[in-house]
């Protein structure tokens, strides 16, 4: 909500500083933005949206912030993320490589790839939204603004309400009993297809507060690794630990080693 400042108590000065240098980075890289001129692109018309309103210059300055943060927070971090589990499980997964890989080459022909290809790449999309069934985010939270009743249980007002969605993910009673396994077939026929309540795989929320970046996160994440799958082929590195670790995703602890190889050469690569 614009126009209010949501630093934190003075007295936790670690917090208030860190939040109060976040705040001034922010700020710093609009002004040189302003300075050196600019594209017609969302951040613009983040920039244009505040400034055209009739807020204060303070609470611009928080709104602008605010909107950088969410981008960092929610889209950078957790495509990030998905990317590079995504990888991990192709890695360990040669016959779905070979496949994903087939693809995307008969789609792309060793071209960039446009949105036209990338909404062809089928196998590619049954691979990321089997990853992100496996490893996106550990759970939802919601508060209840009036008292309700769900399924006979009273919530009552002002009581949050934590959603795991990890538990979702992986209940054999939704998915059968190979849920903790990675089987992309079973999108074939899409979410529906794929479990028995399509409200519980919720990678990207549901309700009002939906991510309002998946579209984008999935042609991110199809942009990102078609290319790889064209000109590479990877397999897991003795060196790769596996610990999934929370940090604002579910994280690769010790990151991702993959050994690579493009057509003839090889070479060995970290996360
Ligand atoms: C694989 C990538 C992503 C995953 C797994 C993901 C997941 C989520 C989830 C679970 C939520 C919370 C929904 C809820 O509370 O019900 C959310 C919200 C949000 N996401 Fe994403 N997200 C991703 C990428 C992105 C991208 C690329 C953007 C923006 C460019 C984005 C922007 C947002 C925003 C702004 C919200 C808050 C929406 C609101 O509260 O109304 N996300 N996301």
């Amino acid at each position: 909500m614009p126009g209010k400042r949501y630093f934190p108590a003075k007295k936790n000065r670690k917090a208030w500083t860190l939040e109060k240098e976040i705040h001034a980075l922010f700020i710093k890289v609009v002004k040189e933005r302003r300075k050196s001129g600019y594209e017609k692109d969302l951040w613009q018309m983040v920039l244009e949206g505040a400034e055209n309103s009739n807020l204060s210059q303070d609470e611009i300055d928080q709104f602008i912030v605010d909107n950088c943060k969410n981008v960092y927070l929610a889209a950078h971090q957790v495509t990030a993320a998905g990317a590079v589990w995504c990888l991990m499980l192709l890695a360990s997964n040669i016959e779905w490589q070979t496949r994903v890989r087939a693809e995307v080459l008969q789609v792309c022909g060793g071209r960039t790839p446009d949105a036209n290809m990338l909404s062809k790449m089928k196998q590619l999309t049954m691979v990321l939204q089997e990853t992100l069934r496996l490893y996106s985010g550990l759970m939802l939270s919601m508060k209840a603004l009036k008292d309700i009743k769900i399924g006979g249980v009273h919530i009552y007002k002002v009581v949050n309400i934590w959603i795991m969605v990890a538990t979702l993910h992986s209940d054999p009673e939704i998915w059968g009993p190979d849920a903790l396994n990675f089987n992309p077939e079973r999108f074939a026929n899409g979410i529906a297809g794929a479990c028995k309540l399509p409200h519980s795989y919720s990678r990207f929320g549901f309700g009002p507060r939906l991510c309002v970046g998946q579209h984008l996160a999935m042609v991110e994440l199809k942009t990102l690794i078609s290319p790889i799958l064209s000109n590479f082929s990877f397999t897991l590195s003795p060196k790769y630990v596996h610990s999934p670790i929370l940090r604002v995703a579910i994280k690769p602890e010790h990151g991702v080693n993959l050994l690579i190889k493009k057509l003839f050469a090889v070479c060995a690569l970290g996360e």
